[in-house]
């Protein structure tokens, strides 16, 4: 693979921002990465792991000169980065960021962008329930989409940048509005971590009155959910707030569905439970001839690499 930018500075170094950084430097993807994070803890066990060439604390040092910028923090911290770095932009840049809501991180970025910079907002649809600089790792981004929102009158030669650089990962580029992707990610993604969770912390309460048998019973399903309700709480706190409008759309139709089923259950009626549940295992199927193989052992994480 061959140099596609001089210098690449990763904003945020955790899961996101360390599994780039190994698959740059693996693809010789650029000739410098410079990472900049908020703590400096999180910094030095970033240059412990030789995630980057250089090391700061300041996000608008690191964007000096860069002609990639890639923003992988919480989504409610983007308004803070976009101020630190507007001023020390180099003309020409692409600004860009891996945000799991794209309308917010647009509205709290773009009007801090200067005129001469590309920003092009994306999303890969790649990651785990770990989070911080230990928990990156190689090839996570193979096979994966990845999401831009681009905004209007967006540079196409830019884009073509931006889309050059996540096939190089492994990843399949698609475009769509941000409002757009808002909708979908808050029923395939959003959705998934509330309901978990929700149920872990029912489960939770219930413990009091059921004594240990939450975690000794707890091998089946259970166990799946655990896994979703174990995501970083300052990520997934910042994603309810920042897609409030579509995950209490989607809530709402997910509760109107949910009293369908409990009457069903409450008044014995099992044509009406078996027809939604054949529904639903349809799905998975389609999702295996749709070539996605469901039963891969990194479908939907655990990856085979995050066994740390
Ligand atoms: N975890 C996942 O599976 C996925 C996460 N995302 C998105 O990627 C972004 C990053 O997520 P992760 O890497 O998982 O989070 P993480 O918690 O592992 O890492 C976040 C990083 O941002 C840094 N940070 C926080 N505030 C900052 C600020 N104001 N200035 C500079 N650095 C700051 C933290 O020190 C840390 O290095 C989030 O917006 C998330 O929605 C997207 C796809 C998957
Ligand atoms: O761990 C999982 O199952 C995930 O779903 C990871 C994930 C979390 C947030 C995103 O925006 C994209 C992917």
């Amino acid at each position: 693979m061959s140099v596609q930018f001089d210098r690449i500075a990763l904003i945020g170094i955790g899961l996101i921002g360390s599994s780039l950084a190994y698959d740059i430097r693996r693809l010789g993807l650029t000739k410098e990465i410079v990472v900049a994070t908020r703590s400096a803890d999180t910094l030095k066990r970033a240059e412990e792991l030789g995630l980057g060439d250089r090391y700061t604390t300041s996000s608008a040092d690191a964007v000096r000169d860069a002609d990639l910028i890639i923003v992988s923090v919480p989504v409610g911290a983007s308004e803070s980065v976009a101020k630190e770095i507007a001023g020390s932009l180099k003309p020409g840049a692409i600004v860009t960021d891996v945000g799991s809501t794209k309308a917010s991180v647009i509205a709290q970025m773009q009007p801090h962008m200067p005129d001469n910079v590309h920003f092009i907002p994306g999303h890969p649809l790649a990651g785990t329930e770990k989070s911080g600089p230990d928990a990156g790792f190689p090839g996570l981004f193979e096979g994966r989409w990845c999401i831009f929102t681009p905004v209007a009158g967006t540079d196409e030669a830019a884009l073509k940048r931006l889309r050059n650089f996540w096939e190089a990962l492994g990843s399949k580029v698609d475009e769509m509005d941000a409002e757009h992707h808002d909708k979908v990610l808050a029923i395939v993604s959003h959705l998934p971590h509330i309901i978990a969770y929700n149920i872990v912390g029912t489960a939770d309460d219930l413990e009091t009155v059921t004594e240990s048998e939450v975690i000794k019973y707890s091998a089946s399903g259970f166990r799946d959910f655990t896994r979703l309700a174990a995501s970083d709480p300052t990520m997934w706190r910042d994603v309810c707030l920042h897609n409030r409008d579509a995950i209490l759309e989607m809530l709402a139709r997910f509760s109107e569905d949910l009293a369908y089923l409990q009457r069903a259950i409450r008044w014995g009626e099992g044509d009406k439970i078996f027809e939604l549940f054949t529904r639903t295992r349809a799905i998975r199927r389609s999702i295996i001839q749709a070539g996605q193989d469901v039963d891969a052992p990194d479908f939907g994480r655990p990856h085979p690499l995050d066994k740390k």
